[in-house]
């Protein structure tokens, strides 16, 4: 077997909404939140190695190859598929901030899950992916899914859909947040009542309704003030927050010219990109339901 896949996309998300409703027995929260796929991603290489060994074959700053959730994926759908003898080359070209509630890593996984089992001919179906992917991350199940999506439980109980065809501008802080510190504060409000998918506007009102809040974001903004700033900056367009357990801020658009026009002002001390709302996981089709 020598086939190889290159080049493949690992997109970003979006929270458009973040309400955190409880907390578990073993202390993970439940959620309900919109998640939206925007077209910034990661990039990754495979080519199938018949010798058992899945290697990183690049460096990724911060992460080691061990750690990495790509190696991690690569691992648990090898031993689910009972094939030892399977192996890859897998180089991740990183795009997306690490610690930018973007769902990087949980994307990249996501991305080995549906490129190796396809290339591999492992046969899981989406939904089987989906369990493995839960075990690793609460945020690869949406990836894994295909499209954007209304999630409940600790993220894993996924509905369709629809949101508006919209353009985001995204900043990053320049601040890494890790996700546990946000969900461990004692700050956290954890009683956000449960709302009905069908509470959620349609397409074409979702923009200028405001619907929801980021629950995350009155903790994530109290630990780092960089985040509150970019908030404060951006709501001068619409309706900023942030996404996932931070520290990325965003603010949706319906039109690509007015996301250019905030940029043109945006201050020079952030990182900062205008992308596009996604209705599909552009590798959706590698799997089966
Ligand atoms: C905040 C979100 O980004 C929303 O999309 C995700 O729920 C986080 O997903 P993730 O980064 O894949 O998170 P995981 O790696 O599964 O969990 C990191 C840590 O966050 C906390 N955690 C995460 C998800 C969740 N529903 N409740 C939690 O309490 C747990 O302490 C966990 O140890
Ligand atoms: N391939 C990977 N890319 C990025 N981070 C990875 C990867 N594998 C493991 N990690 C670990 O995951 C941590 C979080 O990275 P990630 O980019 O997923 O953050 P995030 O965007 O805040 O995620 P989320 O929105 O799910 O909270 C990193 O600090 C890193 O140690």
């Amino acid at each position: 077997m020598s086939a190889s896949m290159l080049a493949c996309p690992a997109p970003a998300k979006l929270n458009l909404f973040l309400h955190v409703t409880g907390r578990r027995a073993d202390g993970y929260h439940l959620l309900q939140s919109a998640f939206q796929l925007i077209d910034r991603c990661d990039t990754l290489d495979f080519r199938v190695r018949d010798d058992g060994q899945i290697l990183r074959t690049n460096d990724v700053t911060g992460v080691p190859a061990e750690t990495d959730l790509v190696i991690r994926a690569a691992r648990l759908l090898r031993e689910a598929a009972g094939r030892p003898e399977l192996g890859a080359d897998i180089s991740v070209n990183k795009n997306l901030p690490m610690g930018g509630g973007l769902g990087g890593g949980s994307s990249d996984a996501a991305t080995t899950f549906l490129v190796l089992n396809h290339l591999w001919q492992t046969g899981m179906s989406r939904s089987r992916l989906m369990e493995l992917g839960l075990q690793l991350g609460a945020d690869i199940p949406f990836f894994l899914f295909g499209r954007n999506a209304f999630a409940e439980g600790v993220g894993e109980t996924l509905s369709p859909l629809e949101t508006a065809n919209c353009w985001f501008v995204v900043i990053e802080p320049g601040v890494f947040v890790p996700t546990s510190i946000i969900f461990s504060s004692n700050q956290l409000t954890r009683d956000s009542k449960v709302v009905r998918i069908t509470d959620f506007p349609d397409a074409t009102n979702q923009i200028d309704s405001g619907f929801g809040r980021n629950d995350l974001e009155m903790v994530a903004t109290r630990h780092f003030p960089e985040i509150a700033e970019a908030v404060k900056w951006l709501s001068k367009f619409g309706n900023a927050r942030m996404t996932g357990s931070g520290a990325c801020v965003f603010c949706a658009f319906k039109q690509e010219d007015e996301a250019d026009e905030v940029l043109k002002q945006m201050p020079s001390r952030w990182k900062s990109w205008k992308a596009k709302a996604m209705q599909e996981h552009p590798l959706a089709h590698l799997t089966s339901a």
